[in-house]
């Protein structure tokens, strides 16, 4: 898909396909929509890195709030989006032991209640052994620092998935 095509979108094309490039935060992709036309998909990528950049701390955690759980109750019930789902299924989330899933289920919930917001990781440059180590390790950060690293990682997620629409991979945002 290139810019062009993205251009004669309607409004409500748009945030079809690109409603879901922050995770259920299509309040995000309505909002960059007031910039079109837009000169490149890249262009699209840093309307809304600058919208999320000028939020709040409350509207930056509120962001980490809308992610699931990895390896999480969402996963386990099939209710995940379509993006999220084969982001934990490249990263291995899919097929843990019953160990590694007790394991992170246990980081998980040591996170969010020190910081009050789910663990983000952006799974797809990840697997499951670095995103255990990382929880580990991220779990020693104060609060500030680590608002930071999950909206850098927020951000790093959005990239593959507008670089996915890109290669023409247009998705659904729900199963
Ligand atoms: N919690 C969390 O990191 N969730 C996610 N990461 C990712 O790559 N996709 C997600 O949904």
């Amino acid at each position: 898909m290139d810019i062009h095509a993205v251009n004669r979108m309607s409004y409500e094309e748009f945030l079809d396909v690109f409603g879901n490039i922050i995770e259920k935060c299509p309040l995000i992709t309505a909002a960059v929509w007031s910039n079109h036309p837009f000169s490149s998909l890249n262009g699209i990528e840093e309307r809304v890195y600058e919208f999320i950049d000028h939020l709040p701390p409350s509207g930056k955690e509120g962001i980490l709030r809308c992610h699931p759980d990895l390896a999480g109750r969402e996963l386990t019930s099939g209710s995940l989006t379509i993006e999220s789902q084969q982001e934990q299924r490249q990263a291995g989330l899919t097929s843990l032991s019953t160990e590694e899933r007790e394991t992170l289920g246990l980081l998980n919930s040591q996170y969010k209640t020190k910081f009050g917001f789910p663990f983000v990781i952006c799974a797809k440059m990840s697997d499951k052994y670095k995103i255990m180590e990382e929880m580990r390790s991220r779990l020693q950060n104060d609060p500030s620092q680590e608002l930071l690293k999950g909206i850098e990682e927020v951000k790093k997620i959005c990239h593959l998935r507008v670089q996915q629409l890109s290669n023409g991979v247009g998705l659904p945002t729900k199963l």
